[in-house]
């Protein structure tokens, strides 16, 4: 089971994740309450051991912002969040980075490739919002290398695995104590109950 832990601020957050064995860890340079600057992300992402995935999260900023974020960042991916077209994955491409595409399952192309990127996040509607949604209702559709997101934590994991059968799950409101504010504990609960 992959597991991505998402909107990553502090050090000893992002020490936490890759102790608890964590495959990714996404920080998020888009409007939310966690975002963070590029200029942080690096410095959070040079900390992170190679076989760890850093990723940079967006969501509706262009090609030409992502690609100046991510460069300054130092990630290793870079996801985007929402409705970017096909051509915004092209534009993308010659960065050599890994591409995640992520959203919401309703009306989206559930094939992890299409859009020509890498790995593919199903997410509820609102991202980042922590609101669980009818995991069992994509169970079987999407295909690839895939990642079930929305309202997991170290409570429901289990659950929302057996329901959708992903690939990989991805986390960032359940192993938070507010919005933006993560916790040790919860990190390395989710990773355990993930991979249980
Ligand atoms: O985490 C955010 O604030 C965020 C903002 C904008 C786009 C994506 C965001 N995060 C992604 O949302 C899901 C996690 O959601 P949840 O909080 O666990 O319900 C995950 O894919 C994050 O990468």
């Amino acid at each position: 089971m992959y597991v991505k832990i998402c909107g990553l601020r502090e050090p000893g957050h992002v020490a936490a994740a890759v102790e608890a064995g964590a495959d990714a860890i996404g920080f998020v340079l888009t409007r939310s309450p966690r975002r963070i600057t590029p200029e942080l992300a690096r410095e959070l992402a040079a900390a992170v051991p190679a076989h760890v995935l850093t990723v940079a999260v967006f969501a509706g900023e262009t090609p030409d912002e992502v690609r100046r974020a991510a460069v300054e960042s130092g990630v290793r991916a870079v996801q985007l969040h929402g409705a970017h077209p096909h051509g915004d994955f092209t534009a993308l491409k010659d960065l050599g980075l890994t591409l995640v595409r992520a959203g919401a399952a309703a009306g989206a192309d559930l094939r992890c490739g299409a859009f020509d990127e890498d790995l593919l996040i199903v997410d509820a509607p609102r991202p980042g919002s922590g609101e669980p949604w009818d995991w069992a209702a994509v169970r079987g559709r999407p295909q690839g290398r895939w990642m079930l997101a929305g309202g997991l934590a170290p409570s429901n994991v289990a659950e929302a695995v057996a329901a959708a059968r992903p690939w990989g799950v991805d986390v960032s409101s359940g192993v938070e104590t507010a919005p933006g504010v993560k916790d040790a504990g919860l990190i390395r609960e989710f990773v355990a109950a993930a991979r249980g």
